[in-house]
């Protein structure tokens, strides 16, 4: 294990800038200083739980995280970050039409086949959209709403993403301009991250309408000021995707990729180049400073270790310490973590599956080590599959609430088979929405250079047996019981 400091020179406009993330779980906020991204505040607050969410929560958590951050009246910048392709729709006068479906809703599964037939099959949606149709994309859930319930249809005259209305409401919502950029809108479905243009026809194809949607801003384009009680006269960024803005955030190079383990469990790698996947595994979006994004998602990552420690009616820091306390490979026994149906590999009614119990096996450190070990050789498989696709792979960089185990960070290693950079923990989707402020207020071709914390590399021998053995049990899931 070795220490490093990254130690980028600081540079950027000067002034106070604002990140937001507004993920599945929480909203959290953090106040940086625009040039040299030192951190001044921050703070958090809860969502709801639930795949289908009233948006006016996500304010209403916004509000609570900016209160317990001190404000923002400071700030000279600020954008949003957040959870990816949930659809919200939008009235004539910019009200909500009905809550969110959120990228974990898995109503819209048969949407996605239905759609995905339509089309000609999975691969003319990677070619012509870059990802195969999952239920997790913004134009499933679409037609999930124009079967069951038409009426929202002619309802709707906007359809946004969770960060375009979080960011329209910063600006004063009602009538205010609609923004996105290219990352988040790539997670829809109806939008070519390749050459960067909406595609009507196949919004008109599942929703059986075209509302208006978000004009897509560059990376650092100003997106207006904002015009609400939290803050009033900031310019305000583009805002991005969670999974963009943690790219940002962790200052990802092309080849880095960032393993990140939330809500979802998502394995991610900036790349010069689009990517389109026929087998769907790698869904190809975009980035947040005009590159591409492939990604991996899992729907089952940190809340299977909540759901482990809740098993054993222990906290975050005992699962650890079991984990760590059994054999590599726990004797045999194999958590597939596939508890609220999985995405990646598309496997929407699975279930989880414990495999290999014996005497032996039946104690809670086995238990512990397996739900570690079969969370990351998920997170395994999705790194194979952007090499698969020709992705250039350097650095890996664990982030996400998941990282803040032990555990994880010292299996890491030796399941993906690479060495692992963990950064000190820190928001770092709030932090990449934060420097895409800053660079909207410097300007320029990229985002400032900010200093960031000291990271941890940890490494380990790669344990290739426990891969094969997981995918064995893996692969006795795919028969439905
Ligand atoms: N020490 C820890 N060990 C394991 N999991 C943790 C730890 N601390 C927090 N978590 C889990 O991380 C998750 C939150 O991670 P986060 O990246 O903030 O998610 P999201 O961005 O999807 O809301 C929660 O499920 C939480 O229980
Ligand atoms: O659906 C995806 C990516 O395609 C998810 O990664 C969401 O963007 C939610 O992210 P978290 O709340 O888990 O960070």
């Amino acid at each position: 294990m070795t220490s490093t400091g990254a130690g980028v020179d600081a540079g950027g406009g000067a002034g106070v800038v604002a990140g937001i993330d507004s993920s599945t779980q929480s909203c959290k906020v953090v106040v940086r200083d625009a040039a040299t991204g030192e951190l001044l505040r921050s703070g958090r607050a809860s969502h709801p739980d639930g795949s289908e969410v009233d948006p006016a929560h996500w304010w209403r958590a916004l509000e609570q995280a900016v209160a317990d951050a001190g404000g923002l009246d400071d700030v000279d910048a600020l954008a949003v970050g957040a959870q990816q392709h949930g659809a919200v729709l939008l009235d004539e006068a910019g009200e909500v039409v009905r809550p969110a479906l959120l990228w974990n809703d898995g109503r819209s599964a048969a949407a996605a086949e239905a759609l995905t037939a339509e089309l000609g099959g999975p691969g003319a949606w990677a070619e012509q959209v870059g990802s195969v149709l999952v239920a997790s994309l913004t134009i499933t859930k679409l037609r999930w709403i124009a079967e069951h319930e038409p009426d929202a249809v002619g309802r709707t005259a906007a359809v946004c993403l969770p960060h375009d209305w979080l960011t329209h409401r910063l600006a004063g919502g009602g009538t205010a301009r609609l923004v996105t950029d290219r990352g988040d809108a790539s997670g829809t479905g109806y939008f070519a991250p390749a050459d960067g243009t909406y595609r009507t026809d196949l919004l008109e194809r599942a929703f059986g309408a075209v509302p208006s949607l978000p004009d897509v801003l560059g990376p650092a384009q100003e997106a207006g000021t904002s015009a609400s009680a939290l803050s009033r006269g900031a310019r305000l960024g583009p805002g991005t995707g969670d999974n963009m803005a943690a790219a940002l955030g962790v200052g990802a190079q092309v080849g880095d990729v960032v393993v990140s383990i939330g809500t979802s469990g998502v394995v991610s790698v900036v790349s010069e180049v689009p990517t389109h996947d026929p087998s769907g595994l790698v869904a190809g979006f975009a980035d947040a400073t005009g590159r591409y994004l492939p990604l991996v998602c899992t729907l089952n990552a940190a809340r299977v270790l909540d759901a482990a420690a809740r098993m054993l009616g222990v906290d975050h820091a005992e699962l650890s310490r079991l984990a760590l306390s059994a054999p590599p490979g726990s004797g045999g026994l194999v958590l597939v973590p596939y508890l609220e149906g999985e995405r990646t590999p598309v496997r929407p009614d699975a279930t989880g599956a414990l495999h290999g119990l014996t005497l032996a096996t039946s104690t809670p450190a086995h238990l512990a080590r397996a739900t570690v070990e079969g969370l990351l050789c998920g997170l395994a498989d999705g790194l194979d599959a952007l090499e698969a696709q020709g992705c250039a792979i350097g650095r890996v960089v664990l982030v996400g609430g998941g990282a803040r185990s032990e555990a994880v960070r010292v299996l890491a290693p030796a399941v993906l088979g690479r060495p692992v950079v963990v950064p000190a923990p820190g928001e770092y989707v709030a932090d990449g929405a934060a420097r895409q402020a800053a660079w909207v207020l410097a300007g320029g071709d990229a985002p400032p250079e900010w200093t960031l914390g000291p990271s941890e590399t940890f490494e380990a021998d790669p344990t290739p047996g426990v891969r094969e053995r997981y995918a064995q049990v893996r692969d006795l899931t795919a028969t439905q019981l």
